[in-house]
């Protein structure tokens, strides 16, 4: 006999995990979620938004001083620290509190799967909720991945955790991965006051944008002062004194007050009794089109699936996760493209910002991923300064658009911005890819003047429109 006995229990109160819960409920299901750490998840405190305060205040100071005639004058990095507090304070009460008004039942603690519909929650006093649920949704997330460098587990290093929460800045940093995480730290840090370096072992930055938009982003950094190190790996790294020592594969030594470990994520599916179920631990759990997993019973969503691993995309997850449990109560279908129950967006237009400066806002293929899914695609480019919106918006704008146009169809497949201040343009993109519209009726969208959006209408010319 089960303590609780719930229609949908939802295993991580994430961003994602939390929207499961609120869709199933608000349609009448009864719900339940299980957290183990602080309601709202990685996103809330140590992720998006902490991330995203640190940036945005260096990100309008080097705004302001590429414009003649305004001083934004040094950057009070307390300052700064103090107003990412205020988004980002590790208190979950507000957050539990929204749960609790929305009607769904919290759950404090680790959560395990023990059989088919069957989760125990063992609670920090020992105790546990044995929950019956029709319907199991994994959200559990992801936690860093740590490459094997000898001496990694030993240095303290930082990870998005300690680099989103830290209130000091330290005299230097080393950046272990250049994608996204190490990118936007490196910026933040960097113009904070740090000396930055960033060990990637890659070719080039963010390897899944643009070859153009990296290259740009790169020239950035350095001339921040960023210290870009491509085609290496760390070996080893070990503490000496208050400094962390990493040494290179190209016999190099580095030296910096801390590390940070941005080297990807992998899901938090390890120590979730997936075996109970047939499943491997660890491994991110393979959701369909309708988020499901296993039978009618177990879904997954957000960062422990196979899904883009962005929080806008794990809440659309979970809106159709939402939507597929209701149909599936009532005994409807579910599936089919761009149903209300089937996350097709995955397959089409996955939209992303890096908030860099440049920014790099895309959405869809490169001209490279296309090719490779078996497109005929031509690519166009446009430099954003060349048109009067982007020239106003800064002296010497340095940025461009490129759009992929499927040659067969018409339309546009994928859309990249890079610039400052065009995160907001690509959900153009995103309409236009999702809506498939043919490129004669795109003609006829006019961009107002004088805004960086006329690039829209440069691109269509230098496609031949
Ligand atoms: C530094 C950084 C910056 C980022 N910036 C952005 C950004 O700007 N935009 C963007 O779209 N994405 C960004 N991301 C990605 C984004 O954070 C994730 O995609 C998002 O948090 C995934 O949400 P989620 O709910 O799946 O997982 P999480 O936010 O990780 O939440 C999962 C929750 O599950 C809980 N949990 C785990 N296991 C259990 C268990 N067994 N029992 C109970 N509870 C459990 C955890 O405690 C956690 O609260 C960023 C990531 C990082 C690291
Ligand atoms: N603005 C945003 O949307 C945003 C911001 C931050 C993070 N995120 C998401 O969070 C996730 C995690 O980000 P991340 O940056 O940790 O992972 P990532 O996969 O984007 O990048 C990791 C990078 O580390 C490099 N790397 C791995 N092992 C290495 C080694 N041993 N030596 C040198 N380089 C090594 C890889 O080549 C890769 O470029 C991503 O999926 C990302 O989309 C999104």
């Amino acid at each position: 006999m089960a303590d609780l006995d719930v229609d949908v229990v939802v295993i991580g109160a994430g961003p994602v995990g939390e929207n499961v819960a609120d869709r199933a409920h608000q349609q009448g299901l009864s719900a339940a979620v299980v957290e183990a750490g602080l309601v709202g998840g990685e996103c809330s405190y140590y992720a998006c938004i902490p991330s995203k305060a640190l940036l945005r205040p260096v990100d309008l100071k080097a705004a302001v001083d590429r414009m003649p005639g305004v001083d934004a004058g040094p950057v009070d990095a307390a300052k700064v620290f103090e107003r990412r507090d205020q988004f980002a304070n590790p208190d979950d009460s507000g957050q539990a509190d929204w749960l609790d008004g929305a009607g769904i039942t919290l759950l404090r603690g680790r959560g395990r799967i023990t059989g088919e519909r069957a989760v125990a929650v063992e609670h920090a006093d020992g105790t546990t909720t044995d929950v019956a649920a029709r319907y199991v949704v994994v959200a559990t997330g992801s936690v860093p991945t740590y490459p094997p460098v000898d001496g990694i587990a030993d240095v303290d290093a930082w990870t998005n955790r300690e680099v989103t929460q830290a209130s000091h800045v330290p005299d230097s940093l080393l950046v272990l991965g250049g994608g996204v995480v190490g990118v936007e730290m490196a910026t933040a840090y960097q113009r904070l006051g740090s000396r930055v370096t960033v060990v990637q072992h890659g070719e080039r930055l963010v390897p899944g944008v643009e070859p153009e938009a990296a290259r740009r982003l790169q020239a950035s950094l350095e001339a921040d002062g960023v210290d870009v190190r491509l085609g290496t790996s760390m070996t080893a790294v070990k503490r000496d004194g208050a400094e962390v020592v990493a040494s290179l594969d190209d016999g190099t030594e580095l030296r910096g007050a801390e590390l940070l470990v941005a080297a990807g994520r992998r899901p938090g599916t390890a120590d979730l009794g997936l075996d109970t179920v047939g499943l491997e631990p660890g491994k991110p759990l393979d959701a369909d089109e309708t988020t499901t997993v296993q039978g009618d019973w177990l879904y997954a969503v957000g960062d422990a699936s196979t899904g883009a691993k962005l929080t806008h995309m794990g809440k659309y997850q979970a809106r159709i996760c939402g939507d597929v449990l209701v149909a599936r109560s009532k005994g409807a279908s579910v599936g089919g493209r761009y149903a209300k129950t089937a996350t097709t967006t995955e397959q089409t237009a996955v939209p992303q910002v890096i908030f860099t400066d440049p920014q790099i806002a895309a959405v869809g293929h490169t001209e490279a991923s296309a090719q490779q899914a078996g497109l005929h695609v031509r690519a166009v480019s446009y430099e954003i300064g060349n048109t009067a919106g982007g020239s106003l918006h800064a002296d010497g704008y340095d940025g461009f658009a490129t759009i992929v146009v499927d040659t067969d169809r018409e339309v546009i497949v994928g859309a990249t911005f890079v610039g400052q201040d065009v995160a907001d343009m690509v959900h153009g993109a995103t309409i236009a890819i999702v809506g498939e519209v043919p490129l004669a009726r795109l003609w006829h969208a006019v961009p107002s003047f004088p805004t960086m959006s006329e690039v829209w209408l440069r691109l269509l010319e230098t496609y031949g429109m």
